[in-house]
């Protein structure tokens, strides 16, 4: 029932993202034809590759967010997709989570239309009927690794370069209560708890050990063998597939549907404090000096 109201609210937020992007005039429009969200039919039969196109470091931006959801929604509802592979096309990035600068020295309405549109992005990964298997080809912080925490299954580049996890404390935020449950249903309460404390990134020996990743695998066979891993999960029907995962994962995300509109506001008071945008506008600026 809820699950009900919660697709039913996802298909109103696609028309209303997709208004939006339109919305923007010729420049959006086109924009949004650019494709930062590259989708490749696949040699396998029935599933297609997301391919992340955000240069430099696919950070979650409102008009990528829009194109990633408008994106697959388009997939699930053509019936000839069954299953999704995502995956970046920025070297060694698969993403770097939330964009700062949206949440950076705007205001209020902007902060609420980017938090709903997060929130909107998670619920349509972690309920989607698709099978979704993560081919992380790259670093993963926060925002990145909550899309891949999401999909059904993920396979991790083995380069100990790679880091991912959920680090938002060292951005000097907290946590958001919806990316909590979601690494605390992978990785389980104890090894949660120290990880989003320490803000901890993992290599992926690590991340594998821990139980945050399903495989590790030479860089250049992380696509070949999450479409691999995807043939094993779509020889199971999808209706028994689909109710066993909606019955999973269906607790998790109500709570974010019953608390949407408070989680937006609480979103924008947090990050409208002035110590708030201080350490960001620092990180950011960290961020550029470490290049000199
Ligand atoms: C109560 C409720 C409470 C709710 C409270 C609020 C909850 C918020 C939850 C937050 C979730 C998040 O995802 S927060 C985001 C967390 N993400 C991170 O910490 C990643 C930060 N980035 C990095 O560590 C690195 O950039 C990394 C990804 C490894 C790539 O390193 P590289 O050396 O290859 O590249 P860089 O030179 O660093 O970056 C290239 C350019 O991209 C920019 N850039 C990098 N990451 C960026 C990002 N996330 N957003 C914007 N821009 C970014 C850099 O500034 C550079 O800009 P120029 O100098 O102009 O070229």
């Amino acid at each position: 029932m809820a699950l009900a109201a919660g697709r039913a609210m996802l298909m109103r937020s696609g028309v209303r993202l997709g208004t939006q992007a339109a919305a923007r005039g010729g420049n959006g429009a086109r924009r949004f034809m650019n494709h930062r969200v590259v989708v490749e039919p696949n040699t396998v039969p029935g599933v297609a590759v997301i391919k992340f196109k955000n240069p430099p470091v696919n950070s979650l931006t409102l008009e990528f967010l829009t194109e990633f959801v408008i994106c697959l929604e388009k997939l699930e509802n053509d019936k000839t997709f069954r299953g999704v592979v995502l995956t970046s096309d920025c070297p060694g990035i698969f993403s770097a989570g939330l964009d700062l600068r949206e949440m950076c020295g705007k205001n209020p309405a902007h902060y609420a239309e980017y938090w709903r549109a997060v929130q909107e992005m998670w619920l349509k990964v972690y309920l989607s009927n698709l099978v979704l298997v993560a081919a992380i080809n790259g670093t993963s912080p926060a925002g990145g690794c909550l899309i891949a925490l999401s999909c059904d299954y993920r396979v991790l580049a083995d380069n100990p370069r790679y880091r991912m996890g959920l680090n938002e404390t060292l951005l000097g935020l907290v946590v958001p209560f919806w990316f909590k449950d979601t690494l605390v249903n992978t990785i389980g309460h104890r090894a949660s708890e120290r990880a989003l404390q320490l803000g901890l990134l993992f290599p992926p020996a690590e991340a594998l050990q821990l139980g945050m990743v399903d495989q590790v695998v030479p860089e250049d066979q992380v696509q070949s063998t999450a479409l691999s891993v995807m043939t094993q999960w779509l020889a199971i029907p999808d209706h028994v597939r689909q109710l066993t995962k909606n019955m999973i994962r269906k607790a998790t995300a109500d709570h974010l549907i019953k608390h949407q509109e408070a989680d937006i506001q609480n979103f924008i008071n947090f990050i409208s404090r002035d110590s708030i945008q201080k350490s960001l506008q620092v990180y950011l600026e960290n961020l550029k000096q470490k290049k000199h």
